[in-house]
């Protein structure tokens, strides 16, 4: 049985007021289900980053409801929704976000220590083994290529094991290569470990590695394509993009 890690209903996101109001969301409805990659794509401006702050509770909605499992975002206070980011949300972004004075170790075992926990080296060198990087425990952000670095960022995304981890154009930052060993690795954490991945790119060989692709346009959904390749990808945008005659 299939059962929805994240599910939006009827999500608006308005910003500013009066003629200067834009509406980034326009009631939008969409689940994602555990232990499934979906990617996120639509033109410039179409909302897929507000949705993502959205779903990840780093924004509120101005109306609508976000269930990460059976608990509504919307209806938590700040605290408790920082603790919930915490504790069951894991965020990478297309810049790292390390910090560049600690070890890749320190850093991933930062959310630990934030959380009060006392982190077991064993488990630290666990995480960054499982992204390859065993052999880089000690080194400093400065002195690993961006590949490494996004790799380190999303061991510490996972050191909590997050219910749902978010990629806010996760491989943006890489050269095309480099990129595509991040998204494989992104792919066996589905594969192998059922983590759900909710990603947003622009790339249509990105998107590719993601079992379905969800479309915005103007803050609304403009279809799913299930099973997508490139090609498909890319013919899909093209027609979203064209100007309408
Ligand atoms: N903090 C904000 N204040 C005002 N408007 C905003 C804010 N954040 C986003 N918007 C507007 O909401 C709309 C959607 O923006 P969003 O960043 O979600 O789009 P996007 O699809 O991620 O764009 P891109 O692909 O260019 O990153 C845009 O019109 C944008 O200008």
């Amino acid at each position: 049985m299939t059962r929805d890690a994240i599910r939006l209903h009827r999500v608006v996101r308005r910003f500013g007021s009066g003629d200067a109001a834009v509406t980034a969301l326009h009631d939008l409805s969409l689940s994602f289900t555990e232990g499934t990659f979906t990617a996120v794509m639509g033109p410039s401006g179409s909302g897929k980053s507000t949705l993502l702050q959205c779903a990840a509770g780093l924004d509120r909605p101005t109306s609508g409801a976000v269930l990460l499992g059976d608990t509504d975002l919307t209806a938590l206070d700040e605290t408790r929704l920082t603790l919930l980011r915490r504790d069951r949300i894991g965020f990478v972004f297309q810049s790292f976000n390390l910090l560049p004075t600690l070890t890749a170790e320190q850093n991933v075992a930062l959310p630990l220590r934030l959380s009060g926990r006392r982190p077991r080296r064993g488990e630290v060198r666990a995480a960054l083994a499982r992204v390859g990087l065993a052999d880089r425990v000690r080194h400093r952000p400065p002195e690993m290529s961006g590949g490494q670095q996004q790799r380190v960022a999303i061991a510490r995304a996972l050191i909590t094991r997050p219910e749902v981890l978010f990629g806010d154009e996760p491989t943006g930052a890489l050269d095309s290569a480099t990129g595509r060993d991040v998204l494989r690795m992104l792919r066996a954490l589905v594969d192998d470990g059922g983590q759900t991945i909710v990603m947003v790119t622009h790339d249509p060989v990105a998107a590719a590695y993601a079992d379905r692709v969800v479309f915005l346009a103007d803050g609304r959904l403009h279809g799913t394509l299930d099973a997508p390749s490139a090609e498909t990808v890319a013919a899909r945008m093209t027609r979203m993009e064209a100007p309408a005659c």
